[in-house]
């Protein structure tokens, strides 16, 4: 005789465990969790289930079918599952929007849990975007989840180095969920202006643009966030230290004094606004000749010089994490959205790279924290 679903629990408990672990792909939450799965039973086993998709010609609507079918065949056995699809109707909408909604602020901000990496420059072109691509795609390839906000407005890279050409997914009128490269979760400024398009914007409205990207697009859940800002001390770092003070920050420059002394400038303000800047990478620090030998194109010592002085004025150790050589698979990868990080294991780039991802990879320090404390 068919079991009849119990009202009460349209979802038989035996499939709960496995449907638990179906993620939507774009909020990157579980489908249980956001109501999406409207009843899960097995008769005469068979499993069936019915999801419900936000909006009608889902994009993730086939892999939302294809991942519940898995989940409930490793339950009940190969060809065994079936699943429908509908469509919410807006009550249901409208209730799983606050569900994600619920983690609605920043994120980001103090006691964030997420490990949070500004990675700041004196000036433009040393690499900045290369090393927060970098990082990002091989977090993500050791199974991290990472998010990057390019907050380089003038000079706006992360999608095209991620391998992004779409837009973010809009939710509502507030909230949306960024498109996804190489497993890196990213929002930009070039989503919104084009490629071809300068951005003018006046200093309110890039802080506007700051905030709005930490609060209004769903990222999820995150170990890493990294933040690729504009070079320079301008407004965007200023508000970025305000929005993120938990932020810890990492200090590109070339080899060269022009790089290295504006590049102290960056990270001393970085320091003042209650930031901790963990280290230095020296990139381009030198070109490997045919006979194998060093060529220093951009001259010697510009990471060191810095780290140095950053020591110095901020009277803490700042390191110098890696030396970068220039390599042309790093800017080939950057060209063409697919990172050398996850297809040149053995460049010496890459292998510098990787040991600065290494120190990103793993649970936050106290140190440098703000910590709830109340003295007396
Ligand atoms: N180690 C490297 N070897 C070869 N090319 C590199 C290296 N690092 C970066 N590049 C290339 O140099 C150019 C500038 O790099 P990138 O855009 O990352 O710099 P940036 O500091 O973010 O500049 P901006 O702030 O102006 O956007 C890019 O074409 C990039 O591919």
């Amino acid at each position: 005789m068919p079991v009849l679903p119990d009202p009460e629990r349209p979802i038989d408990p035996a499939l709960e465990p496995a449907l638990a672990r179906v993620q939507d792909p774009e909020l990157h939450r579980s489908l249980l969790e956001l109501g999406m799965i409207a009843r899960a039973t097995i008769e005469d086993g068979r499993a069936r289930a019915t999801v419900r998709l936000t909006i009608v010609g889902c994009p993730a609507a086939q892999r939302i079918e294809r991942d519940v079918r898995e989940a409930l065949e490793r339950v009940v056995g190969p060809g065994l599952a079936e699943v429908t699809l509908e469509v919410m109707d807006d009550d249901e909408r409208e209730a799983l929007l606050e569900r994600v909604r619920g983690r609605r602020g920043n994120p980001f901000g103090p006691g964030t849990l997420t490990r949070v990496v500004a990675v700041a420059s004196g000036k433009g072109g040393v690499g900045k975007s290369t090393v927060t691509a970098s990082l990002a795609a091989e977090l993500a390839r050791r199974g991290r989840r990472v998010g990057v906000v390019d907050a380089d407005v003038y000079g706006f890279s992360i999608p095209g180095q991620l391998g992004i050409t779409t837009g973010p997914t809009r939710l509502d009128e507030h909230m949306m969920v960024p498109p996804v490269g190489h497993g890196v979760r990213a929002i930009s400024i070039g989503m919104f202006v084009g490629a071809d398009h300068a951005v003018s914007w006046r200093g309110p409205m890039l802080q506007r643009t700051l905030q709005q990207f930490l609060t209004d697009v769903h990222f999820g859940d995150l170990d890493v966030l990294l933040l690729d800002l504009p070079p320079g001390t301008g407004d965007v770092a200023i508000t970025a230290g305000q929005l993120l003070p938990d932020a810890e920050v990492i200090v590109v420059t070339t080899p060269q004094p022009a790089s290295s002394t504006v590049a102290v400038r960056a990270g001393l303000l970085a320091g003042r606004l209650g930031q901790r800047v963990i280290g230095v990478v020296e990139n381009m620090a030198w070109l490997a000749g045919p006979d194998g030998a060093r060529v220093e194109l951009f001259g010697a010592g510009g990471g060191r010089r810095a780290a140095d002085a950053l020591s110095t004025e901020l009277e803490t150790p700042v390191p110098l994490l890696a030396s970068v050589p220039i390599s042309i698979p790093l800017r080939e990868g950057a060209d063409l959205g697919s990172p050398a990080v996850l297809t040149h294991p053995d460049d010496p780039a890459v292998v510098a790279l990787r040991a600065v991802a290494d120190l990103l990879d793993g649970p936050r320090g106290l140190a440098g924290r703000h910590l709830p404390l109340q003295v007396g």
